[in-house]
């Protein structure tokens, strides 16, 4: 699997990773899967602030579950003047085909909003078979999923400095 050949927070080997200052970020997390989705916010935070975001360009927000991330995103664009947004989720498979509904609906929402308002919104959710898998994903063997989409944000705000 393509993870296990990859920590998501190791970018050693990666190109230079350019600086977030003077950029303004909006974080969207769900509250579902609480205590996952709390790690992948310190991570996200933590990496901002390592790369030179100011605490006071770091603005977050908190919605019921990954389903709302979409209109999170969309309600922040529409009324805050940001340069990208992180969604931070994690939806965990179930009994029923409820995983696939929100995990197709999130994906392909957050890219129409991101394309709607020209801006990057950063698809941090984690989508698990299990609980372990997103342990795993949050910190723990792979890496956090913050990490990577707080360095993904990061170089997405500096795309036209190229
Ligand atoms: N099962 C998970 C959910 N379900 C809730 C939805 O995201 C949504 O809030 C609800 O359908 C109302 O619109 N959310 C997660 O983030 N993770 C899950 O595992
Ligand atoms: C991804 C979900 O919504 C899931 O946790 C709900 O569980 P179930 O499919 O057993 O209703």
């Amino acid at each position: 699997m393509a993870t296990q050949l990859k920590n998501l927070s190791d970018f050693s080997s990666a190109t230079e990773i350019p600086s977030a200052a003077g950029y303004s970020f909006g974080i969207v997390v769900a509250e579902w899967n609480a205590e996952i989705t709390n790690a992948l916010y310190k991570a996200a935070y933590s990496s901002l602030i390592k790369y030179g975001a100011h605490a006071g360009d770091i603005h977050t927000y908190v919605v019921p579950g990954s389903f709302e991330l979409t209109s999170g995103a969309e309600l922040l664009l529409k009324n805050m003047k940001l340069d990208a947004i992180i969604c931070l989720g994690c939806v965990i498979q179930g009994e029923t085909r409820h995983f696939d509904f929100i995990c197709n609906a999130v994906a392909n929402g957050i890219s129409n909003v991101a394309i709607k308002h020209s801006k990057p919104v950063i698809f941090g959710v984690l989508t698990t078979d299990n609980q372990q898998q997103a342990i795993d994903r949050a910190g723990g063997r792979h890496g956090n999923k913050g990490d990577e989409a707080a360095v993904t944000a990061v170089k997405m705000v500096n795309l036209l400095k190229q």
